[in-house]
């Protein structure tokens, strides 16, 4: 315990010799630039550097490192039908510290605990911040099983990269993640659609109120057992499009998993949520440069990406579409596992599988003329979740769900498959990796 206090406590959050090391370097870095600008004009970058943490010393894990101190006062476990998500936690935490003197220090699985933080520490003001979701399931055998865990690693790396916060190395990290999952595997009950969700963080901790790249962080992961999403079945829900603010634009971080990107969220969704709908949906005005016309192109939900299945005006094709990778929306894990399995198994039935852009008008004219066959959400949360409506400058617009039905059959299917890979059913999956 007092090791694990340690890890967590004033280490990072009174030292100060890791501001030093940039304090070094920002001068020297500057006074390179002037330099140059003397004899030939400095060009003006056209994409982000990557940041100093990319340094492959300094996002190395040394997984041979870690220590566990386990709990003394072990939890029981939630009954099933009372979990609801994110609110009881696990026995323990994962937690790694970085500086960038010295790169990822020894990782520690210790009791679940507070976070000590000084107030002046820069999460707290400038909003370092990045974190993922990702769940643990048991198979029938009782085996503990991670859906895709690269990829959210990726995406983690990605989004602190954005933020100045360092990088890691994610095949490590996911060691130490199945490390963490066999110790806990007592709280992930062995019943399809019962998950753990993991919650990787990373957060700046360095101590001080000027802005600048964070010179130690901490990367820390907690869970908490969830039931199923929709735990009597499937609900449709319904979506209010939002026509006065805008969650993402071109350029920004829309595409990065920041904490800063969820709180300006909450407004807009209690607004729709006061007018009667579940979630709200993100648009983006912009110009459409093949009409001229502007346009509401859909982006996506507040945390979950948004499917439409359309039927062709001219051949009656039936198309799944989806906004694409523009960096105006989050790269869902589900998302591209609904392409990729769309591409393999619904494209030889005749489907066209489509990331474009596409708009209100055509989402409106599609429904009105009949072609709009099925809307769905698709997110790590619920894997799938249905729409029946959208609420749409003043009209409620009909996604194609019968009254009588709460689903329709390609956001069933959609389940059905991806399920049964995370539950280990479809054996021998390169998704599904073993604990
Ligand atoms: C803004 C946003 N979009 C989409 C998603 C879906 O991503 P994933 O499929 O990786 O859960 C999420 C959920 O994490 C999200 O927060």
């Amino acid at each position: 315990m007092a090791s694990s206090l340690r890890t967590l406590l004033p280490r990072t959050t009174t030292k100060h010799i890791t501001r030093h090391s940039h304090h070094h370097r920002i001068p020297l870095q500057c006074l390179l630039n002037q330099q140059r600008s003397y004899s030939t004009p400095t060009p003006t970058p056209t994409r982000l550097e990557a940041p100093d943490a990319s340094d492959p010393k300094l996002s190395a894990i040394d997984t041979s490192t870690l220590t566990i101190t386990k709990t003394t006062t072990p939890k029981t476990p939630t009954p099933h039908n009372e979990l609801i998500f994110g609110r009881t936690f696990t026995d323990h935490m994962l937690s790694l510290e970085w500086t960038a003197e010295s790169g990822w220090l020894a990782p520690n699985i210790t009791p679940y605990q507070n976070l000590s933080l000084d107030p002046a520490t820069c999460v707290l003001h400038y909003a370092f911040e990045a974190f993922e979701g990702m769940k643990a399931y048991k198979d029938k055998n009782g085996h503990v099983r991670l859906f895709r865990p690269d990829k959210n690693m990726a995406r983690l790396n990605r989004s602190v990269a954005r933020i100045a916060l360092p990088t890691f190395d994610g095949p490590k990290m996911i060691d130490l993640i199945k490390e963490f999952c066999r110790l806990e595997s007592r709280f992930i009950p062995q019943t399809k659609g019962y998950s753990l969700y993991l919650r990787p963080n990373m957060i700046g901790t360095q101590r001080t109120l000027g802005v600048g790249p964070p010179g130690s962080a901490l990367l820390y992961l907690i869970a908490s057992p969830v039931g199923p999403y929709y735990p009597t079945g499937f609900k449709a829900i319904s979506l209010e499009a939002t026509t006065y603010a805008v969650r993402a634009w071109p350029g920004g971080v829309g595409a990065s998993k920041l904490g800063a990107n969820y709180a300006p969220c909450i407004v807009p969704q209690m607004q729709a949520a006061r007018r009667g709908f579940q979630q709200n949906l993100w648009l983006f005005e912009d110009v459409d440069p093949e009409t001229g016309r502007k346009e509401d192109f859909v982006t996506e939900v507040g945390t979950m990406n948004l499917f439409a299945c359309i039927r062709d005006e001219k051949t009656g094709q039936p198309e799944l579409v989806t906004a694409p990778l523009d960096g105006t929306i989050l790269e869902g894990v589900v998302r591209d596992s609904i392409l990729t399995l769309a591409r393999e198994r619904l494209v030889p039935q005749g489907w066209a599988v489509n990331e474009r852009r596409f708009t209100m008008r055509e989402v409106v004219e599609a429904s009105s003329e009949g072609r709009l066959m099925e809307v769905f959400g698709s997110g790590t949360a619920a894997v799938v979740s249905p729409v029946r409506s959208i609420g749409y400058q003043g009209q409620m617009i009909s996604c194609g769900l019968p009254e009588d039905k709460e689903v329709g059959p390609v956001t069933l299917q959609m389940k059905d498959w991806i399920e049964g890979i995370q539950y280990g059913e479809e054996e021998g999956h390169a998704w599904s990796w073993k604990v």
